[in-house]
Order: structure tokens, then C-alpha cells, then sequence
């Protein structure tokens, strides 16, 4: 995936920002596709929780959280890493999201009672070794029973899906959107009885 992505941002066809928005447009449209409840209007607005982390994973969930507020959600917004080190794209849609929405850190132990779906964009192909410190909060969203989608994968799962990542702490997912193709791991989560839907992003 990085070396398409590089491919095709050098050929001058797309930007990484570009790619970005198709990302988060595909996966707002899963949320319809596995959702079909959340494309009617509500009484009250839905709320949506999303998780960002500090690469471009975090980037695509700016991008979910500015789509969804756009379509009448509320959105809360927590942000795990220094929002002055996201890397440029993410950084952008940081920006944009920051002139419609606010955001805080993530809390130790997040509330995630009220959410009707979670977005987990915290980590994902960047991930490079087991994560340290997320376990109470993937307690906390494993105890709340909530929808979880995740951006690309779960949090916390090798995307290589190599012998020695089983058992690495990751986040609880009932829906995996990933884009342009399945990567190893994909196949695993089928196997796990999790959904994943694949979104084209132009590649
Ligand atoms: N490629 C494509 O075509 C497209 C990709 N797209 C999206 O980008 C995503 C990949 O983005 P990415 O490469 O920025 O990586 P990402 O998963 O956000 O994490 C990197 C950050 O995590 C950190 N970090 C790593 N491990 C850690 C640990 N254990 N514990 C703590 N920190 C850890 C790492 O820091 P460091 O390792 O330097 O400490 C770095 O800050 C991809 O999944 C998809 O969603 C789409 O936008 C469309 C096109
Ligand atoms: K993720």
C-alpha cells in the first residue's frame, strides 16, 4: 500500500490528501452500507465517537469526524498524541476539522455509554509494535457493547498479520473498513467473525 501510495502522489494523479478524502468518504459510506438505520434522520442527532491517533490513520478519522458532523451527527473527538506532530495530511484535516468541532486528549478511561458507534482511527499499517498502555481503554470500549468501526483495522493489530503479533492488545471491532485492496490480516478478522468492507481510494 505505501509503495502505490508513493506511486501514484510522484505520478502527479492524486495527493495524499486527495487519497485522504476518499478514504474517509469510503468509509462514511460503510457506516451506511452496515448501518442502514444510521442513513435515516433521527430524532435526535447520532453521536459518534471517534479515537485518532498521531499518523495517518488519525488523519482519515478527521476526515470521518468532519463528514458525520456534516450529515447532523454530534461528534466527540479524542486525539492520542500532539496534534503539532501529525504528519502534513493529517495535520490538514486536524486543521479543518478544528474550524468546526473541538477535540480533548484521550482520557484514561473514556465514556463511551452514549456513543451509537465508535471510530477507531487510532492506529493502523503504521502500527510497529505492540501497543503499551491502551489496555483499560479497550476495556472500556469492550464493556460498553458499542459498534466499533475501524479505519483500515483494528488498533493494535499487525496488518502482516505475522505469528508473533497474535495476542498483541488491540481494540475491540465489529466492522473493518479498508481501502483499495484486503491486506493479510483482513482475512483473519473474516475468520474472527468480523465484517470488512473494501473502498476504492483511486489507487
Ligand atoms: N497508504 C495509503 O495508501 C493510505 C493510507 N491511509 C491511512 O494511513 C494509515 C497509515 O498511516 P501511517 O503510515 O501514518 O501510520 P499509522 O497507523 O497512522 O501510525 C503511525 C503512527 O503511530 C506511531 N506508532 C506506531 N506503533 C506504535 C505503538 N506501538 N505505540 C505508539 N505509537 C506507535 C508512529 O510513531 P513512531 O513509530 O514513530 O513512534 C506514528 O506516529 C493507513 O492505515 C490508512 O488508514 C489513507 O489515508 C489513504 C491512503
Ligand atoms: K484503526
Amino acid at each position: 500500500m505505501r509503495s502505490l501510495e508513493r506511486a501514484a502522489i510522484a505520478s502527479g494523479r492524486i495527493s495524499g490528501l486527495d487519497l485522504m478524502e476518499r478514504a474517509g468518504t469510503g468509509v462514511v459510506e460503510a457506516i451506511g452500507e452496515a448501518w442502514p438505520d444510521f442513513r435515516t434522520p433521527a430524532d435526535v442527532p447520532r453521536h459518534a465517537v471517534v479515537l485518532c491517533g498521531p499518523g495517518n490513520n488519525g488523519g482519515d478519522g478527521f476526515v470521518v469526524a468532519r463528514l458525520l458532523r456534516r450529515r447532523g451527527w454530534k461528534v466527540t473527538l479524542y486525539l492520542y498524541g500532539d496534534p503539532e506532530r501529525l504528519p502534513p495530511d493529517a495535520r490538514t484535516n486536524h486543521d479543518r476539522w478544528r474550524r468546526i468541532g473541538t477535540l480533548s486528549a484521550l482520557p484514561a478511561a473514556p465514556d463511551f455509554s452514549t456513543a451509537d458507534l465508535v471510530v477507531d482511527a487510532l492506529f493502523g499499517l503504521g502500527l510497529t509494535r505492540p501497543l503499551t498502555g491502551f489496555g483499560p481503554i479497550f476495556s472500556a470500549l469492550a464493556t460498553a457493547g458499542r459498534p466499533v468501526l475501524a479505519i483500515d483495522l483494528p488498533s493494535g493489530r499487525d496488518a502482516d498479520a505475522l505469528p508473533d503479533s497474535v495476542g498483541w492488545p488491540s481494540a475491540p471491532c465489529s466492522l473493518a473498513v479498508t481501502f483499495h485492496r484486503e491486506k493479510p490480516l483482513h482475512a483473519r478478522l473474516r475468520a474472527e467473525g468480523i465484517g470488512v468492507i473494501v473502498k476504492p481510494i483511486g489507487l
